[in-house]
């Protein structure tokens, strides 16, 4: 199995539980960047983001080009912005041909849930197998804890 992780994170949530799945099925991990930047602070960060979202907004990837040939296994991992997964994502699946894989989805959220969020997720990513879903609440105020639910999570798809 030759595994790929990869995420979008504004503020680290995503990337402490990205980086423990990478470390669980011994996978690589992209963390997506864009040319646009959100504003971190202030009412302004959901505003921004929010509308991003829902005027279904693909934002430039920086990132270098990812080869999604030499990966039979993809894990997403997104924020979940209102309600639905981050943009980076959605530019993500419109800029790569991801299908055929084996696909495993993850999220991060204030407490809102994401169950929105995968099947929006889900439902953009046609022709995969999904192996699994699973989501956090704010996982860095319990790192620990969240680290371990990760790992155990990913640790499962190893062995398929
Ligand atoms: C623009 C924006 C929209 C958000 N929308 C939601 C939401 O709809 N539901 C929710 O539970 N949390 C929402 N959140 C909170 C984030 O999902 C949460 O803080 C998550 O852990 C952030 O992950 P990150 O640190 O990897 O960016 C939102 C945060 C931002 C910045």
């Amino acid at each position: 199995m030759k595994a790929l992780v990869v995420y979008f994170s504004f503020e680290g949530n995503t990337k402490l539980v990205a980086e423990k799945i990478s470390e669980a099925i011994k996978g690589d991990l992209v963390e997506l960047k864009t040319s646009k930047v959100y504003p971190k602070e202030g009412v302004g960060k959901f505003f921004w983001g929010g509308k991003s979202v829902l005027f279904g907004e693909e934002p430039e990837l920086i990132n270098p080009p990812i080869d999604m040939g030499q990966y039979d296994t993809v894990i997403i991992g997104t924020p979940v912005w209102a309600g639905s997964f981050a943009p980076p994502i959605k530019s993500l699946i419109s800029q790569y041909h991801i299908a055929g894989k084996r696909i495993g989805i993850f999220a991060c959220h204030g407490g809102g849930g994401a169950a929105k969020c995968f099947d929006k997720l889900k439902k953009a990513l046609p022709g995969n197998e999904f192996l699994g879903q699973i989501d956090f609440v704010e996982p860095k105020r319990k790192s620990e804890e969240n680290c371990r639910k990760a790992f155990t999570w990913a640790s499962g798809f190893s062995s398929l």
